[in-house]
């Protein structure tokens, strides 16, 4: 090869190497321990190229254990950029203020005690008294700590020897218990066949954070992209050795492992670890306050710490980050007292000024993010319209202007920060108008612009035919397309929908769309650096998720703040006019109603008076009748002396009485009684006290039946007694009864105040199936006369 061309290649190479090392920002970390599997993540971003992509060259500091106390005070110093702490990491940040941690990897610290199973030390009641081989820093986490204190054990109890960080010390009885990670010494003692007790504190409840990656504030402050950066890429690491551990495992075994550990050892760990880096989370490195909050007041319970930590600068929140300010920065703004801003007082729904001066709109809502990380004010100064607040950042009576495009005129007198709101162009015609997809086609037409608009000259470069018209503001703009004395006006497509449906609904509409979009800074005066860094760095930590979140939010308030009164009493009057109408009618009805309810009442009163006479009416109808019958029943079937039923009623009735004996097979009798020798009662005392005694005896049978019985006077002294349900013999015992109590019970005339003694004769008979009354009469009378014919006063059957 020429002598000229190797010389080309040389110099090609070295420049090549170092203007890319000059590209990439050099970072320095430093690990707790020596290299193994428990910082993989980190040696993976490097031999992958992730912190390469992410514009990084990161140097791996070689851990020493001496070095090991002084690590916090390097990061902090800025001797180095980033370390991994252990879980007391917390303690070291009440003493170094400037410590912030960016994740942290394990969820619960892997730190633990062992004991063999052959000490016999199998609980915390056997550890008084006994020797515990632990490092100075292991003996500083909380988590070993909190866990002997929960068990009663106090670190005096036990007799501490320096780690000689050898297993073999614990199998060999030189130390009782030692401390150790769960991700490694397990694994040595297994291989050993040794076996042991573990005493983890996540057991007792106390899961702390380990292995946190942390940096300063100095460099978060100086150098935010490169935090975020080296957070990022380290996390994507992570990531990749869990994801892949054998190939992992095969690089640190070429490249990282000055400690000589096997295969099988680090796949050991490297799967202890990976449930530590995933416990109760699918997503690495997450950190959650509370969770720290616990820890440091674990802390202060064990009396350790007294001081205080300020969390929201603890804990670096890429998405919503604390911002932090170089010592220059800091002594800047201190002197600076306040920043003046000037905005665009006209021009809602981004932003304005409401009737009491005070700044509203969407853009006010990261005034207030800014002004949260500010130690000094940021103050709107009031101007009458966009042309003044120009102005008055020309002149430096505003340090900056807000929501401001990059014009190169403007950058005369004002530097920008990055854009952190973008909104499309939009172009409004009256309703009627067709949609203008070209807008080279609105050549020669009168198109309105807000006065001061960089959109102005974006205009007129683009589309030199189109008349470019000055206007106030973006209402008078649509106020003069909507009388016909423009085609058009063009605005951000926020500001004009917000006019739109305000004012011009059914007038005006969007009619287009430019492509280039309007993106907006705030511009800064250009005569003063750090001011402009600041801004930068506020602007800066606005995620793209923040700024979603305020564009929703104000979008849905910004109609609230400008009230439609009109509407509102429009609607109000209409209600109200719909209310009486109802009322009205309501009223109209209501007396109908009422009237109607009273001719009702009224009818119904006097149907039911008609009804309740008619009611009456008939009662006494039917009870005339039901009497009427009564009587005639009386006449019909009574003895107008006696009262007993009579022959014709016994004829009658005598026929159910029949039926039914015959119907149930029931027995029937019946008695024929004549008063004996009645001619000459009634010829001794008279006829009067004859019917008396008549009657004396129909009152003495009457008392003695039964009320199924029937009894008639079948004629002048001769009584019938139908007896249901009584045979022959039954019957003849009832007749003998009613013979007694006539002849005991002798009637006493008042009129001639003396006992008559009255007999009576009784023939008795049985039914028989289809006998006919006068069979059976017959039949009874034969009974009678046979009764008469044995001397009277006796009861004879057949
Ligand atoms: N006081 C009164 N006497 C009546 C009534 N009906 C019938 N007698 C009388 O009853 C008597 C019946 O007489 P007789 O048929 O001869 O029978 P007896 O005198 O009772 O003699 P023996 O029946 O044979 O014991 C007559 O004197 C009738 O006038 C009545 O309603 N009132």
């Amino acid at each position: 090869m020429p002598r000229n061309i190797k010389i080309f290649i040389f110099f090609f190479i070295l420049f090549s190497h170092f203007s890319t090392a000059e590209e990439l920002k050099q970072i320095t970390l430093k690990t707790s321990w020596f290299q193994q599997f428990q910082f993989a993540g980190y040696y993976i971003a490097k031999e992958k190229g992730f912190y390469q992509q992410a514009g990084l060259n990161v140097t791996i500091e070689p851990f020493t254990i001496k070095s090991q106390s002084q690590t916090v005070q390097q990061v902090v110093s800025g001797q180095i950029d980033f370390a991994v702490g252990k879980e007391d990491l917390i303690l070291d940040k009440s003493k170094h203020k400037q410590i912030v941690v960016l994740y942290a990897l394990f969820q619960s610290s892997p730190l633990t005690l062992l004991t063999t199973k052959s000490s016999n030390i199998d609980t915390f009641a056997d550890f008084p008294g006994k020797r515990i081989m632990t490092s100075a820093a292991d003996a500083k986490q909380v988590s070993i700590k909190a866990m002997l204190n929960a068990n009663h054990i106090r670190l005096s109890d036990l007799k501490q020897t320096p780690h000689s960080h050898n297993i073999e010390d614990l199998i060999n009885g030189k130390t009782d218990i030692i401390s150790a990670y769960i991700s490694k010494s397990p694994y040595q003692l297994q291989k050993r066949g040794v076996d042991f007790n573990t005493f983890s504190p996540q057991y007792d409840g106390f899961d702390l954070y380990s292995d946190y990656l942390y940096t300063s504030e100095h460099f978060i402050a100086k150098d935010v992209k490169s935090t975020k950066s080296f957070k990022k890429a380290s996390l994507k690491g992570w990531e990749y050795a869990f994801a892949h551990i054998d190939e992992t495992v095969e690089i640190l075994l070429e490249k990282y492992n000055e400690q000589n550990l096997t295969k099988e050892e680090l796949i050991f760990e490297a799967v202890a670890l990976k449930k530590l880096a995933y416990l109760n989370t699918p997503k690495i490195g997450v950190i959650n306050k509370t969770k720290i909050q616990k820890s440091f007041d674990l802390y202060r319970v064990l009396g350790i710490n007294e001081g205080t930590i300020d969390y929201e600068k603890f804990i670096y929140d890429t998405e919503n980050p604390h911002i932090f300010f170089t010592a220059a920065e800091q002594k800047y703004l201190k002197n600076k007292q306040k920043i003046t801003i000037c905005i665009d007082p006209n021009w809602l729904p981004y932003e304005g000024l409401d009737s009491n001066g005070q700044h509203i709109g969407t853009n006010k809502a990261f005034f207030d993010i800014f002004r949260k990380q500010l130690p000094i004010p940021l103050e709107v100064i009031p101007t009458e319209n966009w042309l003044e607040s120009i102005e008055f950042a020309k002149q430096r009576k505003c340090d900056l202007l807000s929501l401001a495009a990059a014009t190169e005129e403007r950058k005369s007198y004002l530097s920008f920060t990055p854009p952190y709101l973008v909104f499309p162009r939009v172009l409004v015609t009256k309703y009627h108008l067709p949609f203008v997809n070209n807008f080279s086609l609105l050549a020669n037409k009168r198109i309105g612009m807000v006065k001061g608009y960089a959109q102005q000259s974006l205009v007129r470069e683009n589309y030199p035919n189109i008349i470019v018209v000055d206007v106030d503001n973006v209402k008078n703009g649509l106020k003069r397309v909507a009388s016909g004395e423009l085609y058009g006006f063009i605005d951000g497509l926020e500001a004009v929908s917000y006019f739109l449906k305000e004012d011009f609904l059914g007038q005006l509409k969007v009619s287009g769309k430019f492509d280039q979009k309007r993106e907006l800074s705030i511009g800064v005066r250009n005569d003063d650096p750090t001011l402009q860094t600041i801004m930068n760095k506020l602007v800066n930590s606005l995620s793209q998720e923040t700024i979603a979140s305020v564009m929703d939010t104000s979008n849905s308030i910004k109609y609230i703040e400008k009230f439609n009164y009109h509407l509102l009493w429009w609607s109000l009057f209409i209600v109200i006019v719909i209310i009486a109408c109802f009322l009205y009618r309501q009223n109209i009805l209501n007396k109908l109603n009422k009237r109607l309810s009273t001719q009702i009442e009224e009818k119904t009163k006097a149907l039911q008076e008609l009804n309740e006479s008619l009611e009456s009416k008939i009662k006494e109808r039917t009870k005339k009748i039901e009497h009427s019958k009564d009587l005639l029943r009386d006449v019909a079937y009574k003895d107008n002396l006696t009262n007993t039923f009579n022959r014709h009623y016994l004829i009658e009735q005598s026929q159910l009485f029949f039926k039914t004996a015959d119907e149930l097979n029931e027995p029937l009798s019946m008695l024929l009684i004549d008063i004996d020798y009645f001619k000459k009662v009634n010829d001794d005392f008279g006829h009067i006290t004859g019917d008396k005694i008549l009657k004396y005896f129909v009152k003495i049978i009457q008392e003695a039946l039964r009320v199924d019985d029937l009894f008639a006077r079948y004629g002048g002294e001769e009584f019938v007694i139908l007896l249901p349900k009584a045979g022959l013999e039954e019957s003849t015992i009832v007749a003998e009864k009613l013979r007694k109590k006539i002849e005991q019970q002798p009637y006493l005339s008042p009129r001639l105040n003396c006992y008559i003694n009255v007999t009576i004769s009784i023939g008795v008979s049985e039914y028989e199936q289809s006998d006919s009354l006068e069979k059976l009469i017959e039949k009874t009378d034969i009974a009678l006369y046979q009764a008469k014919d044995n001397g009277r006063n006796q009861v004879q059957s057949i």
